[in-house]
Order: C-alpha cells, then structure tokens, then sequence
C-alpha cells in the first residue's frame, strides 16, 4: 500500500513510545527462558506467522538452544488496516508436516485472538501432537474472543492502542520502528 509520506512521519513522530529495544529484548529473553524450560528435551516447529511474527522470531530464535525447526505460514485479517476482518485470509500454509509435532506459533501481538484461534485450530487439524502460542505483546482489553484468552508465553503486556514497530504495522508501514509504539489521535 502506498500512503502519504508525510502522513506516515507525522504517525512516527507523533507515537508514544511504549517500550524500547532493551525492554523489548529482555521480554523475548524471558520468553526464552520459559520455552526453554519447556521444550528443551523436544524438537518442537516454530511457526512464524508472516508478516508481523518477523521480528519476534528473529530476536527469539538465536536465544533457543535447543534443536528446533523453523516454518512460516501467512495469515492476515486486518490487510493494511487498522481494524479487522472476522474471517482470516490464509495466504500460505507451513510447508511441513504438522502430523505429531510440537508446535509453537509465533505472533507480533494477541489482539481480540482470532487470528490466533483460527491458526490453532488449523495445525491441530493438521493432527499437530501439540499447539501452544508465544506473542511479543498481549494489548489488555475486555473484547478477546474468549474472556480470558492468553498466550502460552507472552513478551510484554501493552495499553488498548493502535500499535506499530517490532513487526505490527501502521496500515502496512513501521515494522521496522525500534520499540512499540502507540499510535495518538
Ligand atoms: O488478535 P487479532 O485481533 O486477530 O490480531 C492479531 C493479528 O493481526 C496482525 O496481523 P495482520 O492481519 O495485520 O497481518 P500482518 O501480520 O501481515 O500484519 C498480527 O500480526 C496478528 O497476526
Ligand atoms: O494494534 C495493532 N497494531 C498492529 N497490528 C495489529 N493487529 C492487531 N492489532 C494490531
């Protein structure tokens, strides 16, 4: 999507920096942690989910040390905007056979969770032995879409903003801003 350039400076410069790249790197050490305490006697497949998984993964999987597989897949339900479709829109599917394997999906953000429900389902249709969730940032809200609803292993909790930076975007721009920010106005 092409947007004004002057538009997307004036987002950037007007955002609220929530956290910054140490705070952001200490989250995904302590994810690290716990997945390793969890897998580290497995040989799980972590799932990246493009585009906003991109650089939560690639901060996360140098701190693992155990053997593990890495795939992607793509699925999207807000496209560049700011609010979401109900319905995700698959756009690839992991390349590897999900049959008995332990796998962890990795996300940018737990939002309302759809796209997260819908990904699990999928692998666990896909006769996945195990599915569980690691997201940089859980945004605290009443709207989930189960009351309740949590990643297995969480970054950073964040305020009910519009986010962008660290792989969420503003209508397909600012993965690339270091820290999450939150959009004002
Ligand atoms: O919890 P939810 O409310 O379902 O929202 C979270 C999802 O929304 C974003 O993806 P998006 O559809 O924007 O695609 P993208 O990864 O290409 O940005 C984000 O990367 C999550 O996958
Ligand atoms: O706040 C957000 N920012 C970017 N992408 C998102 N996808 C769901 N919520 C968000």
């Amino acid at each position: 999507m092409s947007l004004d350039r002057e538009h997307l400076l004036r987002v950037r410069d007007s955002a609220r920096q929530l956290y910054d790249m140490a705070q952001i790197d200490a989250a995904v050490t302590r994810v690290a942690d716990a997945m390793t305490a969890r897998y580290n006697d497995s040989n799980p497949l972590l799932l990246t989910v493009m585009n906003g998984g991109v650089v939560f993964a690639g901060r996360l999987l140098t701190e693992l040390s155990f053997p593990l597989e890495i795939d992607y897949l793509h699925a999207t339900r807000y496209t560049g905007e700011t609010s979401g479709n109900d319905e995700i829109q698959w756009i690839v599917t992991p390349g590897i056979n999900l049959a008995g394997r332990d796998v962890v999906i990795l996300d940018d953000i737990l939002d309302v969770g759809t796209t997260l429900l819908a990904i699990v389902e999928a692998c666990k249709a896909q006769g996945a032995a195990s599915v569980a969730t690691a997201v940089l940032v859980d945004k605290v809200h009443d709207r989930k879409a189960q009351p309740g609803l949590k990643a297995d292993f969480t970054g950073v909790e964040a305020e009910d903003a519009y986010l962008f930076g660290c792989g969420m975007d503003y209508k397909g721009f600012w993965r690339n801003a270091p820290g999450i920010y939150a959009v004002e106005g």
